[in-house]
Protein backbone atom coordinates (compact mmCIF):
# COMPACT_ATOMS: atom_id res chain seq x y z
CA UNK A 1 0.00 0.00 0.00
CA UNK A 2 1.41 3.24 -0.82
CA UNK A 3 2.06 6.09 1.70
CA UNK A 4 1.84 9.55 -0.05
CA UNK A 5 3.05 12.53 1.03
CA UNK A 6 0.62 15.80 1.40
CA UNK A 7 1.99 17.51 -1.93
CA UNK A 8 0.78 14.16 -3.74
CA UNK A 9 -2.29 13.82 -1.49
CA UNK A 10 -3.97 17.55 -2.61
CA UNK A 11 -2.96 16.19 -6.27
CA UNK A 12 -4.81 13.88 -6.19
CA UNK A 13 -7.92 15.28 -5.27
CA UNK A 14 -7.58 18.21 -8.00
CA UNK A 15 -7.17 15.58 -10.74
CA UNK A 16 -10.09 13.53 -9.49
CA UNK A 17 -11.79 16.62 -8.93
CA UNK A 18 -11.00 17.63 -12.61
CA UNK A 19 -10.88 13.95 -13.92
CA UNK A 20 -14.45 13.10 -12.80
CA UNK A 21 -16.07 16.13 -13.17
CA UNK A 22 -17.31 16.57 -9.64
CA UNK A 23 -16.88 19.36 -7.40
CA UNK A 24 -14.09 20.00 -4.54
CA UNK A 25 -17.74 19.80 -1.88
CA UNK A 26 -19.35 16.41 -3.64
CA UNK A 27 -15.32 15.01 -2.99
CA UNK A 28 -15.81 16.37 0.84
CA UNK A 29 -19.03 14.85 0.60
CA UNK A 30 -17.86 11.42 -0.28
CA UNK A 31 -15.16 11.62 2.45
CA UNK A 32 -18.01 12.39 5.37
CA UNK A 33 -20.43 9.66 4.10
CA UNK A 34 -17.71 7.15 3.90
CA UNK A 35 -17.24 8.88 7.91
CA UNK A 36 -20.44 8.38 8.55
CA UNK A 37 -21.06 4.99 7.56
CA UNK A 38 -17.74 3.93 9.31
CA UNK A 39 -19.58 4.96 12.65
CA UNK A 40 -23.10 4.08 11.99
CA UNK A 41 -22.31 0.13 11.24
CA UNK A 42 -20.46 0.65 14.81
CA UNK A 43 -22.80 2.54 16.88
CA UNK A 44 -26.06 1.36 15.13
CA UNK A 45 -28.04 4.67 16.37
CA UNK A 46 -27.04 4.00 20.12
CA UNK A 47 -27.67 7.16 22.24
CA UNK A 48 -24.00 7.87 22.77
CA UNK A 49 -23.37 11.77 22.82
CA UNK A 50 -20.95 12.73 20.08
CA UNK A 51 -18.71 16.03 20.28
CA UNK A 52 -17.67 16.75 17.17
CA UNK A 53 -14.54 19.68 17.06
CA UNK A 54 -13.92 21.02 13.97
CA UNK A 55 -11.46 23.22 12.05
CA UNK A 56 -11.63 25.98 9.90
CA UNK A 57 -10.33 24.06 7.31
CA UNK A 58 -11.47 21.11 4.89
CA UNK A 59 -10.56 18.45 8.02
CA UNK A 60 -13.07 21.07 9.97
CA UNK A 61 -15.70 21.18 7.01
CA UNK A 62 -15.68 16.70 7.15
CA UNK A 63 -16.06 17.49 10.48
CA UNK A 64 -19.56 19.36 9.63
CA UNK A 65 -20.75 17.20 6.65
CA UNK A 66 -20.58 14.46 9.19
CA UNK A 67 -22.13 16.32 11.63
CA UNK A 68 -24.85 16.49 9.30
CA UNK A 69 -25.20 13.07 8.52
CA UNK A 70 -24.99 11.86 12.60
CA UNK A 71 -28.02 14.32 12.93
CA UNK A 72 -30.23 13.41 10.12
CA UNK A 73 -29.77 9.74 11.48
CA UNK A 74 -31.12 10.55 15.13
CA UNK A 75 -27.67 10.87 16.58
CA UNK A 76 -27.52 13.05 19.20
CA UNK A 77 -24.75 15.21 18.40
CA UNK A 78 -22.78 18.57 19.58
CA UNK A 79 -20.65 20.60 17.20
CA UNK A 80 -17.97 23.10 18.41
CA UNK A 81 -15.89 24.93 15.92
CA UNK A 82 -12.43 25.07 17.08
CA UNK A 83 -11.95 28.91 15.61
CA UNK A 84 -7.99 29.06 15.23
CA UNK A 85 -7.86 31.44 12.45
CA UNK A 86 -10.23 34.03 10.75
CA UNK A 87 -10.06 31.99 7.54
CA UNK A 88 -12.63 29.63 6.46
CA UNK A 89 -11.86 26.92 3.30
CA UNK A 90 -14.67 27.30 1.08
CA UNK A 91 -16.01 23.84 1.46
CA UNK A 92 -16.10 24.95 5.10
CA UNK A 93 -18.12 27.47 4.67
CA UNK A 94 -20.78 25.26 2.40
CA UNK A 95 -21.31 23.02 5.57
CA UNK A 96 -21.47 25.21 8.08
CA UNK A 97 -24.38 26.65 6.25
CA UNK A 98 -25.82 23.12 5.43
CA UNK A 99 -26.03 22.76 9.08
CA UNK A 100 -27.32 26.37 9.84
CA UNK A 101 -30.38 25.21 6.97
CA UNK A 102 -30.89 22.78 9.39
CA UNK A 103 -31.48 24.51 12.69
CA UNK A 104 -27.71 23.12 13.95
CA UNK A 105 -25.73 26.28 15.48
CA UNK A 106 -22.15 24.82 16.65
CA UNK A 107 -20.60 26.38 19.49
CA UNK A 108 -17.42 28.76 18.11
CA UNK A 109 -14.44 28.13 20.37
CA UNK A 110 -12.10 30.86 21.19
CA UNK A 111 -9.18 31.53 23.08
CA UNK A 112 -11.31 32.51 25.89
CA UNK A 113 -14.08 30.15 25.57
CA UNK A 114 -15.21 27.53 28.41
CA UNK A 115 -14.25 24.06 27.43
CA UNK A 116 -17.61 21.93 26.32
CA UNK A 117 -18.50 19.39 29.14
CA UNK A 118 -17.41 15.85 28.13
CA UNK A 119 -18.92 12.74 29.66
CA UNK A 120 -16.25 9.89 29.63
CA UNK A 121 -18.36 7.62 28.09
CA UNK A 122 -19.40 9.90 24.67
CA UNK A 123 -17.43 10.12 21.74
CA UNK A 124 -15.39 12.85 20.39
CA UNK A 125 -14.40 13.44 16.89
CA UNK A 126 -11.12 15.25 16.13
CA UNK A 127 -11.60 17.06 13.01
CA UNK A 128 -9.51 20.23 14.16
CA UNK A 129 -6.57 20.10 12.26
CA UNK A 130 -5.73 17.46 8.86
CA UNK A 131 -3.24 17.22 6.71
CA UNK A 132 -2.99 21.31 6.00
CA UNK A 133 -1.57 21.64 9.34
CA UNK A 134 1.25 24.27 8.90
CA UNK A 135 2.70 25.69 12.38
CA UNK A 136 2.39 24.27 15.67
CA UNK A 137 -1.47 24.88 17.02
CA UNK A 138 -1.91 28.04 18.92
CA UNK A 139 -1.24 27.31 23.06
CA UNK A 140 -5.37 27.74 23.52
CA UNK A 141 -5.92 25.12 20.80
CA UNK A 142 -3.01 23.11 22.40
CA UNK A 143 -5.54 23.09 25.85
CA UNK A 144 -8.17 22.25 24.10
CA UNK A 145 -6.47 19.36 22.88
CA UNK A 146 -5.18 18.75 26.32
CA UNK A 147 -8.54 18.79 28.01
CA UNK A 148 -9.71 16.50 25.09
CA UNK A 149 -7.27 13.99 26.34
CA UNK A 150 -8.30 14.51 30.23
CA UNK A 151 -11.72 13.46 29.52
CA UNK A 152 -11.01 10.06 28.93
CA UNK A 153 -13.52 9.37 26.13
CA UNK A 154 -13.36 8.22 23.27
CA UNK A 155 -11.37 10.20 20.34
CA UNK A 156 -11.98 9.42 16.68
CA UNK A 157 -9.63 11.84 14.45
CA UNK A 158 -10.30 12.73 10.86
CA UNK A 159 -8.03 11.77 8.47
CA UNK A 160 -4.68 12.30 11.28
CA UNK A 161 -4.35 13.21 14.82
CA UNK A 162 -4.85 16.83 14.92
CA UNK A 163 -1.44 18.67 15.77
CA UNK A 164 0.53 16.28 14.10
CA UNK A 165 2.98 17.11 10.79
CA UNK A 166 2.78 15.26 8.00
CA UNK A 167 6.48 15.85 7.05
CA UNK A 168 8.59 16.14 10.76
CA UNK A 169 8.11 15.56 14.29
CA UNK A 170 6.31 18.57 16.56
CA UNK A 171 7.50 20.96 18.55
CA UNK A 172 5.71 19.37 22.17
CA UNK A 173 4.38 15.69 22.54
CA UNK A 174 1.18 17.48 24.02
CA UNK A 175 1.09 19.53 20.68
CA UNK A 176 -1.61 16.85 19.07
CA UNK A 177 -4.21 14.54 19.90
CA UNK A 178 -3.78 11.21 21.19
CA UNK A 179 -6.71 9.28 18.88
CA UNK A 180 -8.23 5.79 19.98
CA UNK A 181 -8.58 5.41 16.24
CA UNK A 182 -7.82 7.29 13.30
CA UNK A 183 -10.55 6.69 9.76
CA UNK A 184 -7.40 8.01 7.25
CA UNK A 185 -8.79 9.27 3.38
CA UNK A 186 -7.79 6.47 0.54
CA UNK A 187 -4.08 5.37 2.35
CA UNK A 188 -2.42 5.58 5.52
CA UNK A 189 0.30 8.57 6.25
CA UNK A 190 3.95 7.90 7.57
CA UNK A 191 3.40 9.44 10.74
CA UNK A 192 1.30 6.23 11.45
CA UNK A 193 4.40 3.80 11.56
CA UNK A 194 7.03 6.11 13.47
CA UNK A 195 8.42 5.50 17.09
CA UNK A 196 8.05 9.11 18.06
CA UNK A 197 4.08 9.75 16.43
CA UNK A 198 2.28 6.37 16.55
CA UNK A 199 1.58 7.33 20.43
CA UNK A 200 -1.02 9.56 18.97
CA UNK A 201 -2.74 6.54 16.89
CA UNK A 202 -3.90 3.62 18.42
CA UNK A 203 -5.89 2.08 15.71
CA UNK A 204 -6.37 3.51 12.08
CA UNK A 205 -8.52 2.49 9.26
CA UNK A 206 -8.63 3.36 5.10
CA UNK A 207 -11.50 4.93 3.95
CA UNK A 208 -11.59 4.62 0.06
CA UNK A 209 -12.99 8.09 -1.08
CA UNK A 210 -12.63 7.37 -4.86
CA UNK A 211 -10.14 9.38 -5.52
CA UNK A 212 -8.64 8.60 -9.23
CA UNK A 213 -6.79 5.14 -9.15
CA UNK A 214 -4.76 6.17 -12.46
CA UNK A 215 -3.13 8.58 -10.76
CA UNK A 216 -2.68 6.70 -7.50
CA UNK A 217 -1.24 4.07 -9.47
CA UNK A 218 1.32 6.37 -11.89
CA UNK A 219 2.16 8.25 -8.45
CA UNK A 220 5.60 7.37 -6.77
CA UNK A 221 5.92 7.16 -3.47
CA UNK A 222 8.80 6.90 -1.41
CA UNK A 223 7.53 4.98 1.21
CA UNK A 224 5.57 1.69 0.69
CA UNK A 225 3.40 0.21 3.66
CA UNK A 226 4.27 -3.96 3.29
CA UNK A 227 1.45 -6.20 4.05
CA UNK A 228 0.97 -10.13 2.92
CA UNK A 229 -0.50 -9.10 0.02
CA UNK A 230 2.72 -7.18 -0.88
CA UNK A 231 5.12 -9.51 0.04
CA UNK A 232 3.43 -12.74 -1.09
CA UNK A 233 4.66 -12.62 -5.24
CA UNK A 234 8.22 -12.15 -3.17
CA UNK A 235 7.89 -15.96 -2.11
CA UNK A 236 9.78 -18.62 -4.48
CA UNK A 237 7.74 -21.53 -4.84
CA UNK A 238 9.84 -24.76 -3.62
CA UNK A 239 10.19 -27.32 -7.20
CA UNK A 240 9.67 -30.87 -6.75
CA UNK A 241 12.91 -31.88 -8.15
CA UNK A 242 15.04 -29.95 -6.17
CA UNK A 243 17.89 -31.06 -3.75
CA UNK A 244 19.49 -29.03 -0.89
CA UNK A 245 21.95 -28.10 -3.24
CA UNK A 246 19.07 -25.73 -5.15
CA UNK A 247 18.87 -24.00 -1.80
CA UNK A 248 22.48 -22.58 -1.56
CA UNK A 249 25.47 -22.77 1.36
CA UNK A 250 24.90 -20.17 3.91
CA UNK A 251 27.98 -18.97 5.98
CA UNK A 252 26.87 -17.46 9.70
CA UNK A 253 29.76 -15.79 10.81
CA UNK A 254 30.34 -14.68 14.19
CA UNK A 255 30.57 -15.46 17.95
CA UNK A 256 33.19 -14.49 20.86
CA UNK A 257 33.60 -16.24 24.23
CA UNK A 258 30.00 -16.18 26.12
CA UNK A 259 28.43 -14.84 22.72
CA UNK A 260 28.33 -18.38 20.87
CA UNK A 261 24.08 -18.34 21.42
CA UNK A 262 24.03 -15.94 18.91
CA UNK A 263 25.52 -17.90 15.79
CA UNK A 264 23.02 -20.83 17.41
CA UNK A 265 19.96 -18.42 16.86
CA UNK A 266 20.96 -17.17 13.68
CA UNK A 267 22.41 -20.29 12.46
CA UNK A 268 18.88 -22.32 13.27
CA UNK A 269 17.12 -19.95 11.93
CA UNK A 270 19.38 -19.68 8.59
CA UNK A 271 17.84 -23.40 8.64
CA UNK A 272 14.97 -23.42 9.59
CA UNK A 273 14.17 -20.76 6.54
CA UNK A 274 15.26 -23.15 4.09
CA UNK A 275 18.52 -22.64 3.43
CA UNK A 276 19.83 -25.71 1.93
CA UNK A 277 23.52 -26.10 3.59
CA UNK A 278 24.51 -23.81 6.50
CA UNK A 279 28.05 -23.81 7.70
CA UNK A 280 29.09 -21.52 10.85
CA UNK A 281 32.43 -19.99 11.12
CA UNK A 282 33.55 -19.18 15.11
CA UNK A 283 36.03 -19.18 17.13
CA UNK A 284 36.97 -22.06 18.30
CA UNK A 285 35.18 -21.79 21.68
CA UNK A 286 32.14 -22.09 19.54
CA UNK A 287 32.74 -25.58 18.10
CA UNK A 288 31.06 -27.68 20.63
CA UNK A 289 27.71 -25.30 21.35
CA UNK A 290 27.16 -25.10 17.85
CA UNK A 291 27.56 -29.03 17.41
CA UNK A 292 25.14 -30.04 19.77
CA UNK A 293 22.63 -27.01 19.05
CA UNK A 294 22.56 -27.27 15.71
CA UNK A 295 23.66 -30.99 14.52
CA UNK A 296 22.03 -29.80 10.77
CA UNK A 297 24.98 -27.39 10.83
CA UNK A 298 28.34 -27.62 9.54
CA UNK A 299 31.09 -25.79 11.63
CA UNK A 300 34.52 -24.30 10.80
CA UNK A 301 36.57 -22.61 13.39
CA UNK A 302 39.09 -19.30 13.35
CA UNK A 303 42.58 -19.91 14.81
CA UNK A 304 41.67 -17.77 17.62
CA UNK A 305 40.32 -19.44 21.22
CA UNK A 306 38.29 -16.97 22.23
CA UNK A 307 37.55 -14.75 19.27
CA UNK A 308 37.91 -14.57 15.80
CA UNK A 309 41.29 -13.26 14.48
CA UNK A 310 41.72 -14.60 10.91
CA UNK A 311 38.43 -15.45 8.63
CA UNK A 312 39.86 -18.33 6.39
CA UNK A 313 37.95 -20.95 4.92
CA UNK A 314 37.77 -22.49 1.80
CA UNK A 315 34.16 -22.20 1.07
CA UNK A 316 32.42 -20.51 -1.48
CA UNK A 317 28.97 -19.70 0.23
CA UNK A 318 25.94 -18.97 -1.69
CA UNK A 319 25.22 -16.17 0.83
CA UNK A 320 27.06 -14.56 4.33
CA UNK A 321 25.36 -13.29 7.49
CA UNK A 322 28.39 -11.37 9.86
CA UNK A 323 28.15 -9.77 13.12
CA UNK A 324 25.95 -11.60 15.70
CA UNK A 325 28.40 -11.68 18.80
CA UNK A 326 31.04 -10.67 16.83
CA UNK A 327 32.70 -9.11 19.58
CA UNK A 328 35.20 -6.02 18.36
CA UNK A 329 38.58 -6.67 19.59
CA UNK A 330 41.44 -5.51 17.69
CA UNK A 331 42.51 -8.99 15.40
CA UNK A 332 38.46 -9.45 14.75
CA UNK A 333 38.57 -5.60 13.03
CA UNK A 334 41.43 -6.66 10.83
CA UNK A 335 40.33 -10.39 10.36
CA UNK A 336 36.65 -8.34 9.00
CA UNK A 337 38.39 -5.90 6.97
CA UNK A 338 40.48 -8.31 4.96
CA UNK A 339 37.34 -10.92 4.69
CA UNK A 340 35.30 -7.65 3.17
CA UNK A 341 38.17 -6.96 0.83
CA UNK A 342 37.50 -10.60 -0.90
CA UNK A 343 33.84 -10.77 -0.06
CA UNK A 344 32.04 -9.13 -3.39
CA UNK A 345 28.71 -10.39 -3.47
CA UNK A 346 25.99 -8.88 -1.11
CA UNK A 347 26.13 -9.84 2.72
CA UNK A 348 24.23 -9.26 5.73
CA UNK A 349 26.10 -7.10 8.04
CA UNK A 350 24.67 -6.76 11.79
CA UNK A 351 25.40 -6.22 15.18
CA UNK A 352 29.24 -6.26 16.05
CA UNK A 353 30.07 -6.25 12.17
CA UNK A 354 28.23 -2.74 11.97
CA UNK A 355 29.48 -2.02 15.30
CA UNK A 356 33.13 -2.24 13.54
CA UNK A 357 32.30 -0.25 10.56
CA UNK A 358 30.98 2.64 12.71
CA UNK A 359 34.13 2.18 14.47
CA UNK A 360 36.15 2.36 11.66
CA UNK A 361 35.05 4.50 9.06
CA UNK A 362 37.44 3.57 6.18
CA UNK A 363 35.55 0.01 6.01
CA UNK A 364 32.49 1.93 5.01
CA UNK A 365 33.94 1.61 1.57
CA UNK A 366 34.22 -1.70 1.53
CA UNK A 367 30.80 -2.79 1.93
CA UNK A 368 30.07 -5.01 -0.80
CA UNK A 369 27.39 -3.61 -3.49
CA UNK A 370 23.45 -4.83 -2.14
CA UNK A 371 24.70 -6.02 1.52
CA UNK A 372 22.02 -5.81 3.82
CA UNK A 373 22.69 -3.87 7.14
CA UNK A 374 20.40 -4.23 10.33
CA UNK A 375 20.64 -1.76 12.74
CA UNK A 376 18.71 -1.72 15.65
CA UNK A 377 18.12 2.30 16.28
CA UNK A 378 21.27 2.71 18.82
CA UNK A 379 23.36 0.78 15.67
CA UNK A 380 21.77 3.00 13.06
CA UNK A 381 23.03 5.79 15.45
CA UNK A 382 26.55 4.85 15.42
CA UNK A 383 26.72 4.37 12.01
CA UNK A 384 24.95 7.91 10.94
CA UNK A 385 25.46 10.35 13.98
CA UNK A 386 22.21 11.75 15.59
CA UNK A 387 18.73 13.07 14.16
CA UNK A 388 16.09 15.74 15.77
CA UNK A 389 13.22 12.92 14.68
CA UNK A 390 11.92 10.37 12.66
CA UNK A 391 11.74 12.26 9.74
CA UNK A 392 15.51 12.99 9.44
CA UNK A 393 16.49 9.69 10.80
CA UNK A 394 14.65 8.36 7.50
CA UNK A 395 16.42 11.07 5.65
CA UNK A 396 19.76 10.22 6.62
CA UNK A 397 19.52 6.44 6.61
CA UNK A 398 18.18 6.83 2.43
CA UNK A 399 21.67 9.23 1.65
CA UNK A 400 23.65 6.37 3.32
CA UNK A 401 21.69 3.90 1.39
CA UNK A 402 22.62 5.86 -1.71
CA UNK A 403 26.03 6.67 -1.06
CA UNK A 404 27.35 3.25 0.11
CA UNK A 405 24.82 1.05 -2.03
CA UNK A 406 23.18 -0.65 0.17
CA UNK A 407 20.13 -1.79 2.32
CA UNK A 408 19.68 -0.31 5.42
CA UNK A 409 16.84 -2.28 7.84
CA UNK A 410 16.24 -0.33 10.99
CA UNK A 411 14.41 -2.68 13.28
CA UNK A 412 11.80 -1.97 15.56
CA UNK A 413 7.91 -1.80 15.75
CA UNK A 414 7.31 -1.16 12.05
CA UNK A 415 10.59 -2.28 10.57
CA UNK A 416 11.72 -0.38 7.88
CA UNK A 417 14.13 -0.97 4.72
CA UNK A 418 15.61 1.76 3.12
CA UNK A 419 17.09 0.82 -0.58
CA UNK A 420 18.12 3.94 -2.10
CA UNK A 421 15.24 6.59 -1.96
CA UNK A 422 12.72 4.28 -1.55
CA UNK A 423 11.61 2.66 1.90
CA UNK A 424 9.31 -0.15 2.77
CA UNK A 425 7.60 -0.08 6.13
CA UNK A 426 6.71 -3.63 7.73
CA UNK A 427 3.20 -3.89 9.02
CA UNK A 428 3.54 -7.13 11.49
CA UNK A 429 5.05 -7.49 14.75
CA UNK A 430 4.41 -7.44 18.14
CA UNK A 431 6.42 -5.95 21.70
CA UNK A 432 7.09 -9.47 22.45
CA UNK A 433 9.58 -9.70 19.68
CA UNK A 434 11.43 -6.97 21.60
CA UNK A 435 13.88 -10.17 23.41
CA UNK A 436 17.50 -11.06 23.34
CA UNK A 437 18.55 -12.48 20.09
CA UNK A 438 15.47 -11.59 17.76
CA UNK A 439 18.06 -9.67 15.93
CA UNK A 440 20.05 -12.61 15.19
CA UNK A 441 17.33 -14.86 14.16
CA UNK A 442 16.58 -12.11 11.38
CA UNK A 443 19.87 -12.46 10.19
CA UNK A 444 19.24 -15.85 9.59
CA UNK A 445 16.41 -15.91 8.26
CA UNK A 446 17.29 -13.02 5.68
CA UNK A 447 21.14 -15.21 4.97
CA UNK A 448 18.99 -17.91 4.10
CA UNK A 449 16.83 -16.61 2.10
CA UNK A 450 19.54 -15.06 0.00
CA UNK A 451 21.02 -18.15 -0.18
CA UNK A 452 17.79 -19.44 -1.73
CA UNK A 453 18.51 -17.19 -4.17
CA UNK A 454 16.07 -14.31 -3.25
CA UNK A 455 17.75 -10.65 -4.41
CA UNK A 456 18.89 -8.85 -1.46
CA UNK A 457 15.77 -6.19 -1.25
CA UNK A 458 13.08 -8.99 -1.44
CA UNK A 459 15.49 -10.92 1.19
CA UNK A 460 14.88 -8.38 3.36
CA UNK A 461 11.38 -7.30 2.99
CA UNK A 462 10.69 -11.07 2.63
CA UNK A 463 12.79 -12.28 5.81
CA UNK A 464 11.24 -8.71 7.43
CA UNK A 465 7.73 -9.93 7.05
CA UNK A 466 8.39 -13.49 7.64
CA UNK A 467 10.10 -12.66 10.95
CA UNK A 468 7.37 -10.39 11.85
CA UNK A 469 4.83 -13.54 11.00
CA UNK A 470 6.55 -16.08 12.84
CA UNK A 471 6.47 -13.63 16.31
CA UNK A 472 2.47 -12.92 15.77
CA UNK A 473 1.75 -16.60 15.33
CA UNK A 474 4.31 -17.57 18.30
CA UNK A 475 2.20 -14.22 20.57
CA UNK A 476 -0.56 -16.09 19.79
CA UNK A 477 0.29 -18.82 21.77
CA UNK A 478 2.95 -17.72 24.48
CA UNK A 479 1.96 -13.94 24.84
CA UNK A 480 4.19 -11.27 24.65
CA UNK A 481 6.45 -11.86 27.89
CA UNK A 482 7.32 -15.33 27.21
CA UNK A 483 8.28 -15.09 23.53
CA UNK A 484 12.01 -15.62 22.76
CA UNK A 485 13.98 -15.56 19.59
CA UNK A 486 13.64 -19.64 19.67
CA UNK A 487 9.55 -19.20 19.59
CA UNK A 488 10.27 -16.85 16.21
CA UNK A 489 12.33 -20.18 14.72
CA UNK A 490 10.06 -22.22 15.66
CA UNK A 491 7.06 -20.54 14.11
CA UNK A 492 8.54 -19.68 10.87
CA UNK A 493 7.32 -23.13 8.99
CA UNK A 494 3.80 -21.81 10.54
CA UNK A 495 4.40 -18.55 9.20
CA UNK A 496 5.05 -19.74 5.58
CA UNK A 497 1.78 -22.09 5.80
CA UNK A 498 -0.18 -18.90 7.13
CA UNK A 499 1.60 -17.26 4.16
CA UNK A 500 0.59 -19.34 1.34
CA UNK A 501 -2.73 -19.91 2.74
CA UNK A 502 -5.39 -19.01 -0.09
CA UNK A 503 -7.88 -16.56 1.01
CA UNK A 504 -10.89 -17.73 2.79
CA UNK A 505 -13.91 -17.21 0.82
CA UNK A 506 -17.00 -15.96 2.91
CA UNK A 507 -18.83 -19.03 3.17
CA UNK A 508 -15.69 -20.32 4.78
CA UNK A 509 -15.45 -17.61 7.26
CA UNK A 510 -18.68 -18.03 8.51
CA UNK A 511 -18.10 -21.38 9.09
CA UNK A 512 -15.29 -21.12 11.22
CA UNK A 513 -17.01 -18.34 12.93
CA UNK A 514 -19.91 -20.58 13.60
CA UNK A 515 -17.83 -23.35 14.67
N1 LIG B 1 -8.04 13.57 -0.62
C1 LIG B 1 -8.27 13.72 0.64
O1 LIG B 1 -7.60 13.14 1.50
C2 LIG B 1 -9.33 14.69 1.07
C3 LIG B 1 -9.14 15.31 2.27
N2 LIG B 1 -10.01 16.18 2.76
C4 LIG B 1 -9.78 16.81 4.03
O2 LIG B 1 -9.02 17.97 3.79
C5 LIG B 1 -8.02 18.04 4.82
C6 LIG B 1 -6.95 19.01 4.42
O3 LIG B 1 -7.64 20.25 4.37
P1 LIG B 1 -6.88 21.66 4.45
O4 LIG B 1 -7.92 22.69 4.45
O5 LIG B 1 -5.84 21.71 3.39
O6 LIG B 1 -6.11 21.62 5.82
P2 LIG B 1 -6.71 21.48 7.28
O7 LIG B 1 -8.12 21.12 7.33
O8 LIG B 1 -5.75 20.71 8.03
O9 LIG B 1 -6.74 23.00 7.71
C7 LIG B 1 -5.85 23.64 8.41
C8 LIG B 1 -6.16 25.07 7.94
O10 LIG B 1 -5.72 25.92 8.90
C9 LIG B 1 -4.51 26.54 8.47
N3 LIG B 1 -3.55 26.16 9.51
C10 LIG B 1 -2.64 25.19 9.47
N4 LIG B 1 -1.98 25.10 10.63
C11 LIG B 1 -2.50 26.07 11.42
C12 LIG B 1 -2.24 26.50 12.74
N5 LIG B 1 -1.33 25.88 13.51
N6 LIG B 1 -2.97 27.52 13.26
C13 LIG B 1 -3.93 28.12 12.50
N7 LIG B 1 -4.24 27.77 11.22
C14 LIG B 1 -3.51 26.75 10.71
C15 LIG B 1 -4.16 25.96 7.14
O11 LIG B 1 -3.74 27.00 6.31
C16 LIG B 1 -5.47 25.33 6.68
O12 LIG B 1 -6.20 26.22 5.92
C17 LIG B 1 -7.61 16.62 4.96
O13 LIG B 1 -6.89 16.36 6.13
C18 LIG B 1 -8.96 15.91 4.95
O14 LIG B 1 -9.53 15.91 6.22
C19 LIG B 1 -11.16 16.62 1.99
O15 LIG B 1 -12.22 16.90 2.80
C20 LIG B 1 -11.64 15.53 1.05
C21 LIG B 1 -10.51 14.95 0.23
K1 LIG C 1 -7.98 15.60 12.47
Amino acid sequence: MKIFDAKQIYAADSFTIQKQQITSDELMERASLQLFHWLHQRMQGAPVKIHLFCGIGNNGGDGLALARHLQEHGYHIEVNIVNYSEKRSPDFLTNLDRLKARKIWPNILNGDSAFPSIGVDDIIVDAIFGIGLNRSPAPWVVDLMKNLKATGAFILSVDVPSGLFMDRGIEDPEFAVEADFVLSFQAPKLVFFLPETARYIKQWDVLDIGLDPEFLEKTETTYKLMGKAEVLPLYRPRQKFSHKGHYGHALILGGSYGKIGAVILSTSACLRVGAGLVTAYVPQCGLLPLQIACPEAMVLTDKGEKYISQIEFDLEPSAVGAGIGLGTEKETVSALSAFLDAQKSAMVLDADALNILSQNRKLLDKIPEGSILTPHPKELERLLGSWKDDFEKLQKTREFSVNHRCIIVIKGAHTTICAGEKCYINNNGNPGMATAGSGDVLTGFITGLLSQGYEPLAAAIFGVFLHGMAGDLAATEQGFEALTANSIIDFIGKAYIELLRPPQTQEQQTEETEA
